[in-house]
């Protein structure tokens, strides 16, 4: 039976899976079946009647793992409603130019399958967390950090999706 939802994620910092998470909860709220999983654990598609799927954006793009699962998958992905969302800190403070940068990184993956639906959501940058590649970056390109995650905005979003995908 492909009854049940798929909210798929990559992360590398846990922001986003946490995103993930509460967009799961809206939608089993709603009574929906679903699954949520890391990108990497999803073998089957084929008991999905739609697939949910987000990525940080990490230098204007998607993580690796979230375009090569869209890349590997997209034979079947492309047979079911797909909703994309992407979590970054442009959309923070970056105005219309910031938000264009964060669609942008959606390019590569609306390519491979067009979504009936796609979101943009600040997310959390916390220094004291990053690697010491990361943080270097984001000490060059003052990058606002904190946590901006907008959780009303989130669910509203996850709250209209069973419309969107049916
Ligand atoms: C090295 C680095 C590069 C980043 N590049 C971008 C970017 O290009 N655009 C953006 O909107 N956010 C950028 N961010 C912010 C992340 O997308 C944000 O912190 C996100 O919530 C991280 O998600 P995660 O915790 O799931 O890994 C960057 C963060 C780091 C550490």
């Amino acid at each position: 039976m492909n009854d049940a939802i798929l909210v798929a994620y990559a992360t590398r910092y846990g922001s986003t899976a946490e995103v993930a998470g509460a967009v799961a909860e809206v939608l089993r709220s709603g009574g929906e079946n679903v699954d949520l999983l890391p990108v990497g654990d999803v073998t089957d598609l084929s008991r999905y009647r739609a697939a949910v799927i987000g990525s940080p954006i990490y230098m204007g793009k998607w993580l690796a793992e979230a375009q090569v699962f869209i890349e590997k998958h997209q034979k079947e992905l492309r047979k079911v409603p797909v909703a994309y969302f992407a979590v970054g800190m442009t959309v923070v403070d970056g105005g219309d130019e910031g938000r264009r940068k964060a669609e942008a990184s959606m390019d590569q993956v609306r390519l491979l399958v067009q979504p009936v639906e796609t979101a943009l959501f600040a997310g959390r940058l916390e220094p004291s967390e990053l690697s010491f590649t990361d943080k270097a970056i984001v000490t060059l390109v003052r990058a606002p950090s904190g946590d901006y995650r907008d959780w009303d905005a989130v669910r509203s979003w996850a709250s209209g999706l069973p419309e969107k995908v049916r």
